[in-house]
């Protein structure tokens, strides 16, 4: 249940459930903030119930945000930096991001004047929604498994969630991958902005993280929500919308829609969290990667680039061979991103190699 390889087709909704509870007792959730067995099933068993029967935004979505959540907090060793309510902060945060996710996202629901749209005035409607359902499921007593807590306790606990769901929202994608950026050099544990940047970060790996998994885990997903997507899109063409091109089923392919994706938005936002984390960065006893884990090379330009091999994205990109074995004098190299779905090569020409 700790690792990316963690296959969550095997698994029934009920199991699920029991899944979900396993993490907060292993995290020692349930004896830190007295949760009551009852109170804790009742909960996941609401939020259960208030994810929608949708291609990929559903239940099972919650529970694979939730687990590579789970899985990075025990990676990183996080339980000797941070303190509880900051992880029980981010793990609730991950089983709540999604909640009562219609399948059309915030483009649509603007474009389409949606209840939740008009609600939220344009802002974030979705966001707002999820983080809404899930302080509804904690206004009742019987469902609120922080309701053993301070006053204070829970508003911190609050405050922490809304902003973690809020930054799942990607057209905030770059201000906060840059406010962490700009963090890292003198990244601070004990400073609790450094924290909440850092919460958001890891919720929006996890949110994105189905390429990190093996591939018979994360080809299903691709296909779940490309449907998403599709339906999405012949709604827009429907209802004569503006259709979203990465949503058109006449311009999206898997590997179209996978490539751009990973290169631009997954790996940039992988690496700054292995800066942050070197344990990220790749087991120095996997052989198989370790000869490019401190390859460098200068470009014409002088800059230098490290080629880089996370741990965490073990089962994606994967630099071929051609990296161990080409002639290192060659002043041009192919470095070759094995996708699932197709062979995307990236030239880089370079005149030196350090
Ligand atoms: N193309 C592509 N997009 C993804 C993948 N995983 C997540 N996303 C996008 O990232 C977004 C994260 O927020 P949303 O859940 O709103 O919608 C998600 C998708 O649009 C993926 O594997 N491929
Ligand atoms: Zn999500």
């Amino acid at each position: 249940l700790k690792t990316p390889t963690f296959d969550n087709w095997q698994w029934e909704d009920a199991e699920i459930m029991v899944l979900l509870q396993v993490m907060y007792t292993d995290l020692d959730f349930i004896s830190t903030f007295n949760i009551e067995l009852d109170v804790m099933q009742q909960f996941l068993y609401e939020v259960y119930r208030r994810y929608n029967n949708i291609p990929f935004h559903n239940f099972k979505h919650c529970f694979c945000v939730t687990q590579m959540m789970y899985g990075l907090i025990w990676l990183t060793d996080l339980r000797s930096k941070m303190d509880s309510i900051d992880l029980l902060i981010m793990l609730t945060s991950a089983v709540c991001h999604d909640l009562d996710h219609t399948g059309y996202n915030n483009a649509y629901q603007i474009n389409a004047r949606t209840e939740l749209a008009l609600r939220y005035n344009d802002i974030s409607p979705l966001e707002n929604h999820h983080c809404a359902v899930a302080f509804e499921i904690l206004e009742k007593t019987e469902s609120n498994i922080f309701r053993n807590l301070s006053t204070e306790q829970f508003k911190r606990i609050r405050e922490g969630i809304i902003k973690c769901i809020l930054a799942t929202d990607m057209t905030r994608h770059t201000e906060i991958l840059n406010k962490f950026k700009a963090l890292l050099p003198v990244f601070d544990f004990s400073n609790k902005d450094n924290r909440d940047v850092l919460m958001m970060i890891m919720i929006k790996v996890s949110d994105i993280s189905n390429e990190a998994r093996p591939m018979d885990v994360a080809e299903p997903w691709l296909d779940c929500l490309l449907q998403e997507f599709f339906n999405q899109s012949d709604m827009e063409k429907l209802e004569g919308l503006p259709v979203t091109p990465f949503m058109d089923r006449d311009k999206v392919t898997k590997p179209s829609s996978q490539t751009g994706f990973i290169r631009f938005v997954l790996f940039p936002l992988f690496i700054e969290l292995a800066n942050l984390f070197p344990c990220l960065e790749l087991n120095s006893n996997d052989e198989e990667i370790h000869c490019v884990k401190n390859l460098k090379a200068k470009d014409t330009t002088g800059k230098t680039t490290v080629f880089r091999h996370l741990s965490v994205l073990r089962f994606w990109p994967i630099l071929l061979p051609c990296l161990l074995s080409s002639n290192i004098q060659n002043t041009h190299l192919s470095v070759y991103f094995i996708t699932r779905q197709t062979f995307a090569s990236v030239d880089f020409s370079y005149h030196e190699y350090i």
